[in-house]
């Protein structure tokens, strides 16, 4: 329950059961997350990865084990109060609002925040993401694949999340808008906000950025390790896609 300095992991999940209605898809997984850290979730097609996401932002049932988030048990909460307790989230599919503009889409983002203080909140994010700035009347539909998931993940930013879950966040974007997002999370992180994030592309380019990486497999951790030693290891494919 520590990370390497000995302190409690920012993130504790522990032996948990979560799925759909009655079904189990996690079938008792543990990790630990450390404050700053940037974490990597990889896995074969259907290891459990967006389960876990959801089930740590209690968007599925969760029916046995425990989530901590900086001491305070949360697999009871609403997600609301999760988020309200700084854990951001960008799903990997509908994570903008398609009829309302760039800018509209950040404004609904900043209900969390004090009053007074959208503007600024926002010209943090065009000062993130540019692109955001260049594009901040056209509408979310009209985005492409890498315009849009800036937009999600700078609508999680938004409330300044101590800790914030992507979800396949460069799945289907071209090896250019690729590196811009991965740029612009790996900032995010070395602004001291925790990343964990679910790669399904491009794991080489991804596990480069990150500190640690979970393996996942039929629900629960297979392995895990320093990003670096993945990268290096003889049995990587094997890992990656479950072959
Ligand atoms: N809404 C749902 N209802 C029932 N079962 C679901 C639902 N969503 C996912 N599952 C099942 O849960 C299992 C894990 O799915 P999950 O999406 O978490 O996997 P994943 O590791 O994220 O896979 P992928 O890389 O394909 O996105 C799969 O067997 C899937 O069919």
């Amino acid at each position: 329950m520590t990370d390497n300095n000995g302190a409690p992991a920012q993130l504790v999940v522990r032996d948990l059961v979560a799925g759909y209605g009655r079904l189990p898809v996690l079938h008792g997984l543990s990790l630990d997350v450390a404050a700053g850290a940037m974490v990597a979730i990889i896995g074969p097609n259907g290891a459990g990865k967006s389960t876990l996401t959801k089930a740590i932002m209690r968007l599925v049932e969760v029916m046995g084990g425990e989530i901590r988030f900086e001491g305070t048990r949360i697999d009871g909460l609403e997600p609301q109060a999760i988020a309200a307790l700084g854990v951001g989230y960008v799903p990997q599919t509908r994570n903008v609002f398609g009829a309302l503009s760039v800018e509209e889409n950040l404004e609904l983002s900043c209900n969390l925040l004090p009053r007074g203080a959208a503007g600024a909140a926002i010209e943090a994010i065009y000062a993130r993401f540019p692109r955001l700035r260049q594009r901040r009347s056209q509408k979310g539909a009209s985005l492409s694949g890498g315009e849009r998931q800036m937009l999600a993940i700078g609508s999680a930013l938004i409330s300044n999340p101590k800790l914030i879950i992507l979800d396949e966040p460069t799945s289907g974007l071209s090896p250019h808008m690729t590196t811009e997002v991965a740029e612009g999370i790996k900032a995010i992180n070395d602004a001291g906000t925790t990343v964990i994030w679910v790669v399904e592309e491009n794991p080489q380019q991804i596990l480069a950025l990150a500190d640690w990486v979970y393996v996942l497999d039929g629900g629960t951790v297979r392995m895990s390790c320093a990003a670096r030693d993945l990268l290096g290891a003889e049995n990587f494919r094997e890992l990656f896609l479950g072959v």
